[in-house]
């Protein structure tokens, strides 16, 4: 009996939506290049792209755009979950349990799963944002409907309008996590939504498989490792006792890429730009990190293990003024995108995912009554 472990190089299903080059490091997105898309295109395009199969022309653009803008706002019950809940918890239980109650909200409504994706993708943000304010003691702000997907997150996250760099990267940093094929977190959302359960339960599945530090999590996990190591000096002999000690460098090595992350080589351009803008803290966490790839790649690059998308996107979210237990629930915020078009593209020719576990225990045994045991 062959047990494909981890459903290693398991196919589910065939796509249309993402292909990934593992050997050669190359990603696209429905055809389209990944770096033709971080240089030319946006968030709002992109995902229109991922989500219908084709670049919008101007008017579909707009409907889109309108769509998003339009739904921004959070019920009230959102906000007031938001204020009383407690100001510890880990951002991805905030985002798991408000997906959770726009569910219970929305479960009368029977609009098309596009247009609930819709949702989802444009509150994301202002649900992120909402609480990392709440939880430094400031009040929410209100979307501005003025500005785009990704200025308007920042916008909400900080009080006043980002400058043109800092839009730009958060622009990119979300078009890069938009969809990567059958990761785990797509897969955990598509079992649900086999079963004909609703986008919401499918959804929460995802962010719930995405928190994990070997997944979506590993971007603050990384960031944490660069602030436990201080100065670039310190990186050669931490990493080496780490390796000994059979420890992971987070935000390296993946399953389908054996070189590097095309997004990650996109990342680090944008984390050297901001953290050279910024100066202290973050500069020097960026000189840590490039001397962990570095060392992490002489070690480990024989093994066909390299700097994944979580790598540098801790030093970018890091310097766009996310604190780092956020970051995968801004990563959280692209990847729905990616997740409703899989489940919309699954669900066309649906069948229920039950895979099978080789039972190796022994049957037939005798019950004993329990005081005779
Ligand atoms: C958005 C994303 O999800 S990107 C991935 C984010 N996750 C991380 O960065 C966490 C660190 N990386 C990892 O744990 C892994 O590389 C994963 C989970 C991403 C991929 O796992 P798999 O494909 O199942 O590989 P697996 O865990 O079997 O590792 C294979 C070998 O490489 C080693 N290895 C893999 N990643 C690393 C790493 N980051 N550091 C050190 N060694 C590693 C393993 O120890 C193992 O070695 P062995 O064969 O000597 O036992
Ligand atoms: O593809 C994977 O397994 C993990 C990953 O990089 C992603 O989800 O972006």
């Amino acid at each position: 009996m062959e047990i494909k472990k981890g459903l290693e190089d398991v196919y589910v299903k065939e796509t249309e939506i993402t292909y990934i080059d593992g050997e050669l490091g190359r990603l696209y997105y429905r055809g389209y290049s990944i770096y033709d898309l971080a240089e030319f295109s946006n968030f709002e395009e992109v995902s229109y792209l991922i989500l219908y199969g084709k670049l919008p022309n101007r008017e579909e653009l707009n409907w889109f755009q309108e769509k998003l803008r339009e739904e921004r706002y959070l019920p009230d019950f959102i906000i007031k979950f938001l204020r009383e809940v407690r100001k510890d918890a880990q951002p991805m239980d905030i985002l798991r349990t408000a997906v959770s109650l726009l569910g219970i909200e929305d479960s009368k409504n029977d609009e098309r799963t596009d247009i609930r994706g819709i949702k989802l993708i444009s509150k994301f943000p202002t649900i992120v944002a909402n609480y990392a304010r709440l939880r430094k003691g400031l009040d929410i702000i209100e979307p501005d409907p003025k500005l785009s997907h990704s200025e308007n997150f920042l916008y909400m996250l900080y009080g006043d309008r980002p400058n043109e760099i800092k839009s730009k990267a958060m622009d990119v940093t979300l078009i890069l996590h938009i969809d990567h094929e059958m990761n785990a977190s797509t897969f955990a959302s598509l079992v649900v939504a086999s079963t004909l359960s609703d986008l919401y339960s499918s959804i929460v599945a995802g962010i719930s498989a995405l928190k994990g530090p070997l997944h979506g999590g590993a971007n603050y996990e990384a960031l944490k490792m660069f602030k436990e190591i201080g100065s670039p000096e310190k990186v050669n002999d931490y990493i080496l006792n780490r390796l000994s000690n059979k420890q992971r460098i987070m935000g390296f090595g993946h399953r389908v890429y054996k070189t590097y992350d095309p997004r990650a080589r996109i990342l680090k351009q944008y984390a050297k730009l901001l953290a050279e803008k910024e100066g202290g803290e973050i500069y020097t966490l960026y000189q840590i990190a490039e001397k962990v790839e570095e060392i992490g790649i002489k070690y480990l690059g024989p093994k066909g293990i390299y700097p994944n998308v979580d790598f540098f996107s801790s030093i970018v979210f890091y310097s766009l003024g996310f604190e780092p237990d956020f970051f995968p629930a801004v990563f959280a915020s692209a990847r729905v995108v990616g997740w409703v078009a899989h489940i919309m593209e699954y669900i066309k020719d649906n069948k229920i995912i039950r895979p099978k576990a080789y039972y190796k225990g022994e049957i037939g045994k005798k019950y004993i009554p329990i005081d005779s045991r």
